[in-house]
């Protein structure tokens, strides 16, 4: 009688082990998100000094690609700036080799997934995040900002900022209602200063203080 008793208890305990692994790794992964000029990579570089995380931009890792000179190159160059979503199997990619090429098991995925098909593609990998950040701000004030930002970006001007908010509603804003559906999502509003941002996010973060 003890064995069937006790059966169940192992299949759970060896799914949870078999989740969020990579490699022979264990990670912790966060995903930020927010509409573009949200504060996400600035917020991300105060969560990296604070709570020893390893900040991965989608975004910068496309752009790096981008400069390395791959193949996939001039594709995505040309979807960037045209503010659309380059597909997953490329950014998953460059996430993956991120991750396991670093040291940390701590994660904060900036700026994916962005549509349904990052977010399903991503859900193959096993790994799941603890909770989504989300960043919540209008987009009159992400629009100064981005227009702001000074980067030499190639989609920071008025016409790709425009395609940008509209696949943000489109596209990005199902994968956060996704979240919040599964009580996964934890809103800040971003539309503060800098500091102030950073004051709510810290209390979000409280759990994975450093160890000191
Ligand atoms: N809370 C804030 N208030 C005012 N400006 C901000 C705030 N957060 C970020 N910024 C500025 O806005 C621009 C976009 O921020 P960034 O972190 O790159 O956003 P995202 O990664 O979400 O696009 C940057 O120039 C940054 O310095
Ligand atoms: N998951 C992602 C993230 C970014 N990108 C591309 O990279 C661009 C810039 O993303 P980003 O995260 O650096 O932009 P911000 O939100 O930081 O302004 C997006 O508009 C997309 O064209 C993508 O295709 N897929
Ligand atoms: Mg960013």
């Amino acid at each position: 009688m003890g064995t069937v008793v006790d059966a169940p208890a192992v299949v759970t305990e060896k799914e949870v082990v078999a989740e969020n692994m990579l490699g022979d790794k264990k990670v912790t992964v966060v995903f930020v998100l927010g509409g573009p000029g949200s504060g996400k990579g600035t917020q991300c570089s105060n969560i990296v000094e604070h709570f020893g995380f390893t900040h991965l931009s989608a975004g910068d890792l496309l752009r790096a690609e981008i400069k390395s000179g791959s193949e996939n190159g001039t594709m995505i160059e040309n979807m960037i700036k045209e503010g659309k979503i380059v597909p997953s199997e490329v950014t998953i990619k460059l996430l993956q080799q991120a991750m396991i090429k670093n040291e940390n098991d701590k994660f904060l995925i900036d700026g994916f997934p962005r549509n349904e098909e990052n977010r399903a593609a991503f859900e193959n990998t096993k790994i799941s995040p603890a909770f989504v950040l989300f960043f919540n701000c209008s987009e009159e004030e992400m629009e100064r900002r981005l227009l702001g930002r000074n980067e030499g970006r190639v989609d920071d001007n008025i016409e790709t900022i425009r395609k940008r908010f509209k696949v943000f509603v489109e596209s990005s804003l199902p994968v956060i209602e996704y979240y919040d559906a599964k009580d996964k999502v934890k809103k800040i509003d971003a539309a503060k200063p800098i500091p102030e941002v950073f004051e709510d996010v810290k209390a979000i973060f409280a759990p994975y203080a450093k160890a000191t």
